[in-house]
């Protein structure tokens, strides 16, 4: 497991460090909690430990700002305590804290300590998953999407770059329900879903925005590089008919708007009302085609 240790006392520090390398996890050390909370705002950690006196920021204050920023996966805190310490455990836990480790520490209390943690913090992740799964596609759900989007467009405002949004629609998709039943089309649409993931790079995020609408996100697409990426999902859907149950094939294409937010001004309502003007052309142009809608100037 990925732990990020706060600790001012260095030798405590070493020791502790040494100790949960020598569990099998992966340590990260700092000597205050500012060091610690830079730390966890730059990577993903499953679990903090943290000393509860340290120059800066304490042990309950790291807690406190690990719990008011919304992070996707959940962070584990435990807080190190001395004995005479022990009446604070309620304002630890009020704080955000999971659990407490009493100083000095015991290599098998710890032990037993990080298990119920990688238990709590697989249970979070697998409601986590599930909370943000489309159930039919396997796809994040719309909320989940436009979480995603929300956060790149954080990231672009910070970082400066393009980010593209997709928005897709089979075309047409009311006939192949008509004619070989809603079974099918559900088969069509995890099978589109399918070839949309196989398409895109593992950084690029896709999602269901609701019935046959997907969404995607191209991390650091420009107008070029976002049409040339659409039209290659538009080939890889139209290229070959879906296989379905009884010997038939469904030939299918998807119709694709995009727009590209250029500045930390372009909103996700904005991007996506953009998206979606573009996509109406590209259904209003005859179908199976890619359009861009250039964002209005903020
Ligand atoms: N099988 C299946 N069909 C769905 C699902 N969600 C939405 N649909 C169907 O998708 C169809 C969408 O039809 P329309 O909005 O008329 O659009 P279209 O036929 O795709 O036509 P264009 O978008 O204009 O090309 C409707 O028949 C919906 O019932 C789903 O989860 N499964």
């Amino acid at each position: 497991m990925k732990i990020l240790v706060a600790e001012d006392d260095a030798t405590s520090r070493l020791v502790l460090g040494a100790t949960l390398r020598s569990l099998g996890h992966d340590v990260t050390a700092v000597e205050d909690g500012a060091a610690a909370l830079e730390a966890w705002r730059r990577d993903e950690y499953g679990l903090v430990i943290s000393d509860w006196l340290m120059p800066l920021l304490d042990g309950p204050g790291l807690c406190r700002h690990i719990r008011a920023e919304h992070r996707p996966h959940y962070t584990y805190v435990v807080l190190l305590t001395s004995l005479e310490g022990k009446g604070n455990y309620l304002s630890g836990i009020e704080a955000g804290a999971d659990d407490f480790v009493t100083k000095p520490l015991d290599r098998d209390v710890l032990a037993a300590r990080l298990s119920v943690a990688e238990r709590i913090i697989g249970l979070h992740e697998a409601l986590r998953v599930e909370a943000t799964r489309d159930r039919l596609t396997g796809l994040l759900n719309r909320g989940a999407i436009l979480d995603a989007l929300q956060r790149e467009l954080l990231r672009a405002a910070r970082e400066g770059g393009p980010t593209a949004t997709m928005l897709l629609d089979v075309d047409h998709f009311k006939h192949v329900n008509d004619t070989y039943g809603h079974l099918v089309g559900d088969i069509v649409l995890r099978e589109i879903a399918q070839r949309l993931q196989l398409t895109l790079r593992p950084y690029d995020r896709v999602g269901r925005f609701g019935g046959e609408e997907f969404i995607v996100l191209i991390t650091d697409g420009d107008a070029d590089q976002s049409a040339l990426i659409a039209e290659r999902i538009r080939t890889a859907v139209a290229a070959e008919p879906v296989d379905v149950p009884g010997g038939e094939s469904v030939s299918v294409t998807v119709s694709i708007g995009i727009a590209i937010g250029q500045s930390a001004a372009d909103a996700a309502d904005g991007l996506l009302a953009a998206a979606d003007i573009a996509l109406y052309r590209a259904k209003a142009n005859g179908r199976d085609r890619v359009e861009v809608e250039p964002m209005p100037a903020s």
